[in-house]
């Protein structure tokens, strides 16, 4: 590894730390990420539910302002953000990308990876159901998700081959998925979308994914039907 990809990785480093959360769609991007690339990491759960949230605490507010999870705490920084730990992943930990080599293919991740992480997840974010109302919540997830699911579909019908952008599993993958998971919580009607869910059954049995599921997770509650 050339010297400006890590500056501050060194061997004695400590192993990464991941604050995470079983079900968030977030925790679980950058975990397939990790995986993917092989990077042995810690989990320290962070129970978005219990006592109104551990993400607000004090404690964890001083490592994600933003009070949600991730964070990475990797080569002596902190992280937050998905799609930016992705991003550092992918820069300094270049085995086995994330991002095809061709622009075009490139944009078209960036592409999938935006509608899903700012056009879709954030408006059926936790915070934002709670908002909304635990009466009309499920009925606002479905209309969000739907409305992006049918983009996604579309952009999928011109690139995808085995996976999202041709035949190399890509971030777009690492943030389906967990969309996908999230359609089904919610109950959303997911035949329309027959490239999605041709994907999402690819990689379910994909190690790195299969590891990185929810149900797979420390801190998923034993007793969770279909786990
Ligand atoms: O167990 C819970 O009900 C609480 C939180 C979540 O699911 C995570 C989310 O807010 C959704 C997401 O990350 O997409």
């Amino acid at each position: 590894m050339s010297t400006n990809l890590c500056p501050n990785a060194s061997s004695s480093d400590p192993q990464p730390i991941l604050y995470s959360y079983w079900r968030s769609s977030c925790s679980w991007r950058v975990r397939i990420a990790m995986n993917l690339k092989e990077i042995p990491y810690d989990i320290k759960p962070i129970s978005l539910i219990k006592s109104g949230g551990e993400q607000h605490c004090n404690e964890y507010r001083e490592v994600n302002p933003m009070e949600q999870v991730p964070a990475l705490q990797i080569d002596g920084h902190t992280l937050i953000e998905s799609v930016a730990i992705m991003h550092y992943l992918e820069e300094t930990r270049p085995q086995r990308p994330l991002l095809p080599q061709d622009v075009h293919k490139r944009a078209k991740v960036r592409e999938i990876v935006e509608i899903i992480c700012s056009g879709i997840q954030p408006l059926q974010n936790l915070i934002v159901l709670i908002h909304v109302g635990e009466e009309k919540k499920k009925e606002w997830a479905q209309h969000w998700i739907t409305r992006g699911f049918r983009a996604v579909e579309k952009a999928l019908s011109t690139s995808a081959g085995k996976y999202c952008v041709g035949d190399e599993i890509s971030m777009a993958d690492c943030c389906l998925v967990p969309q996908v998971f999230n359609a089904r919580r919610f109950h959303v009607d997911l035949r329309p979308y027959p490239i999605i869910l041709r994907i999402d059954r690819e990689l379910e049995s994909n190690p790195a994914f299969r590891a990185a599921h929810p149900s797979n997770q420390p801190d998923c509650p034993p007793e969770l039907p279909n786990k």
